[in-house]
């Protein structure tokens, strides 16, 4: 019998990539999908239906309760709603889920095969049943830099991250580029003039910048548009946000170590930032190894841990050519670069990575958690 899987925000910005992604691998032909909705149940499900053709409402326990697996981009606060009433009416198949809420539960995996497809089988020897997605900057650093972890090298990391508008959602990416507009705005005449005076130029950006309305602000609650933003996610009362704070408990989950498995964690711990990138997040790495390893065994070691990742030459030609967002958005490919040791001694190394934030950040691992279910 077809495998009946309910899909929940695939509208959204995550679910449209998701959908593509599964449209590009031919996932459709091994599913029955059954497409819900927060906002227009009755209304026509998109051309990937079979036979279920209506979108059901996405917080009816009954229809939700008939699929064998529920994937959904639809958000935390639906998670919240909706995962404790299925569960509490017996429902026991498979959630995925590209939210943040159930993440640290004890019996969620964060699922990002490439990297802890062992963690994620011994789950399900052991019956589990909530996937969740981590969060994107620690995937698309994992899809880079995971070898030196499996290798255990990692004594501690530091991360300084880039992270791209897409990450608060779609309208944070409309307004970076409705305040880019208006920043050009204000200046065209004087660009359109090569004799004006760039300080003239630089008096009115600010000026404008400062003077943002409340509208043009909405989103980020200040200007992202040639700023940036040292601050993402919620403040945690102990001088770091959430988003650091995901570092370090999401990477050990993932690799399954830490509080929960009986091991020590590896710190990791660093600033993110909010850069005015659309949809690629970047970030600079500095490892404390264990080890003095060759810088030559450690790119190797990088280059050979899975299909996606790319290991940049350090060299100015190679890096501004392919190790920037502009590079690598719409792609799987996880570029590694700038890896040398630091002055620091020779166990430290640096290394700058880039990775597209709703693919290997938000719906890849999702897609790849459906196909592991499926071929069982
Ligand atoms: N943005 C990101 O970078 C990441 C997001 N996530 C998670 O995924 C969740 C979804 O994020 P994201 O995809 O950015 O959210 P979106 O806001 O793009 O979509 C969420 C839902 O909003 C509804 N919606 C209302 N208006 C529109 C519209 N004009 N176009 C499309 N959908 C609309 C849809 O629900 P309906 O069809 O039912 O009306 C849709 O499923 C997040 O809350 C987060 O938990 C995870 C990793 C990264
Ligand atoms: N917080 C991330 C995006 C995101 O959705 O993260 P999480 O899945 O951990 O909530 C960012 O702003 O770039």
């Amino acid at each position: 019998m077809t495998t009946l899987v309910g899909l929940v925000g695939w509208r959204g910005m995550v679910g449209s990539v998701l959908m593509d992604r599964m449209a590009q691998e031919r996932d459709f032909d091994l599913i029955e999908p059954l497409f819900f909705s927060t906002s227009n149940a009755g209304g026509a499900a998109p051309s990937f239906a079979k036979n279920e053709t209506a979108l059901q409402n996405a917080f009816d326990i009954e229809q939700l309760k008939r699929c064998d697996i529920v994937l959904t981009c639809q958000g935390g606060d639906y998670t919240n709603e909706v995962y404790p009433k299925l569960r509490a009416a017996g429902w026991n198949g498979h959630w995925i889920d590209a939210a943040s809420s159930l993440r640290m539960n004890e019996n969620a995996v964060i699922v990002l095969d490439p990297v802890n497809m062992p963690v994620i089988k011994q789950a399900l020897s052991q019956g589990g049943k909530d996937w969740i997605g981590g969060n994107c900057t620690v995937s698309c650093m994992l899809m880079g830099v995971g070898a030196l972890y499996k290798a255990g090298l990692v004594e501690w990391m530091s991360t300084q991250t880039y992270q791209a508008a897409s990450g608060g959602g779609a309208q944070h990416m409309r307004e970076l580029l409705t305040q880019y507009g208006a920043l050009n705005a204000e200046v065209k005449s004087l660009l359109d003039d090569p004799k004006s005076a760039i300080l003239e130029i630089d008096r009115k950006i600010i000026a404008k910048q400062r003077g943002f309305s409340a509208d043009e602000v909405a989103n980020f609650g200040v200007p992202l548009g040639g700023s940036l933003i040292p601050w993402i996610d919620k403040d945690l009362g102990n001088g770091t946000s959430k988003e650091e704070w995901k570092g370090m408990a999401e990477t050990n989950k993932i690799l399954g170590q830490g509080e929960g498995f009986g091991t020590a964690a590896v710190p990791v711990d660093g600033f993110c930032v909010r850069i005015g990138a659309m949809r690629c997040h970047s970030q600079a790495l500095t490892f404390k190894l264990k080890k003095d390893v060759p810088l030559a065994d450690i790119e190797a070691m990088i280059a050979a841990d899975n299909e996606w990742v790319k290991v940049v030459p350090n060299t100015r030609e190679a890096t501004i050519k392919d190790l920037t967002p502009v590079a690598a958005t719409g792609t799987l490919t996880i570029p590694v670069g700038r890896i040398r040791k630091m002055a620091m001694g020779p166990e430290y190394v640096g290394a700058f990575t880039v990775g597209d934030q709703l693919l290997w950040g938000a719906a890849e691992p999702l897609r790849r958690m459906l196909r592991i279910l499926l071929d069982r």
